[in-house]
């Protein structure tokens, strides 16, 4: 069994007075951070988030996704509900084909529901625009999707700071938010390093530091410790705890491995689309 240099979380309250304001530490993280830099928050690009203490970021209600695949429809998501509530890290685990990406694509809204609904900062989601999730996945989530990898030309540096270019935040801040969330991920030494030069788990970090650079609500990651040896799933998960603390974010997240599971605040099973307690 392997074993994972990672603390268990202490006793956590939501924060939900703004999006950008620094919170109290409540969680232990063993990831190497050097948070110095740090940008202005008063010079961010606002954003309106009226949230209860108790109201949840994201919550899913009887959720069912069913394909066309040819002339029949394949009933992936049955029924699902759930939760994630502010500064929360929540965990979907469940055997390959059980459903967790077709939800997690929908966390995002990048796909609807067939049935249900699924509401966002208060909103429901599910019914909006699809220019509407479009700048609602721009401005308020981070995606770490296989299919969002870092580019491989670019620096670390101009990879965080591409990510805040798409992101429409303004030039002057992204040299100190980009250094920032390196720091941040342990990699402020590393800054100018391309992909191929680092090892598998920085390039996580680095991934992870692109898809908070714009300082989103929500962090959405599939299989983000997939690939990595045991030392550096526990740096993953150390600076997901970290950025839950500081950078007052959600995660959610897939994973098929049971050791990291004792970090979340709540891992949800998947068995053939629907969730097991
Ligand atoms: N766009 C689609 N059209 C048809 N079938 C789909 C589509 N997307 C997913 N599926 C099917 O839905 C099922 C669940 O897939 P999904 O990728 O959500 O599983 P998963 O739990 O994330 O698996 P893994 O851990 O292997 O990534 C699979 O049988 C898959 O083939």
């Amino acid at each position: 069994m392997k074993k994972l240099r990672l603390k268990r979380k202490q006793q956590q309250k939501p924060d939900v007075s703004s999006a950008d304001t620094e919170k109290q530490p409540t969680i232990e993280a063993e990831a190497t951070v050097d948070i110095k830099s740090k940008v202005s928050t008063a010079e961010w690009p606002q954003r309106k988030v009226t949230l209860a203490p108790d109201q949840p970021l994201l919550e899913v209600r009887s959720v069912e996704r069913i394909f066309d695949v040819g002339s029949q429809k394949l009933h992936v998501l049955k029924g699902i509900n759930m939760q994630v509530m502010q500064n929360q890290l929540v965990m979907l685990k469940g055997r390959s084909g059980s459903g967790k990406t077709t939800l997690l694509n929908m966390l995002g809204g990048l796909d609807l529901p067939t049935s249900g609904e699924i509401w966002f900062r208060g909103e429901q989601l599910s019914a909006w625009s699809d220019d509407k999730r479009t700048r609602a996945r721009r401005d308020d989530v981070g995606f770490i999707f296989q299919a969002f990898a870092l580019m491989p030309l670019l620096s670390a540096y101009e990879n965080v700071e591409l990510s805040l270019r798409m992101a429409n935040i303004p030039r002057h801040l992204w040299k100190a938010r980009a250094q920032h969330c390196l720091e941040l991920v342990g990699l402020g030494k590393r800054m100018y390093h391309r992909p191929f030069e680092m090892s598998g788990g920085e390039q996580q970090r680095v991934a992870i530091a692109k898809a908070i650079a714009h300082k989103p609500l929500l962090l959405l990651a599939d299989e983000p410790t997939a690939e990595l040896d045991t030392q550096m799933v526990a740096q993953v998960m150390g600076v997901f705890q970290q950025i839950i603390r500081t950078e007052n974010i959600s995660i959610c997240m897939t994973t098929h491995d049971p050791t990291i599971m004792e970090v979340a605040d709540h891992v949800y099973e998947m068995v053939d689309g629907k969730f097991v307690s």
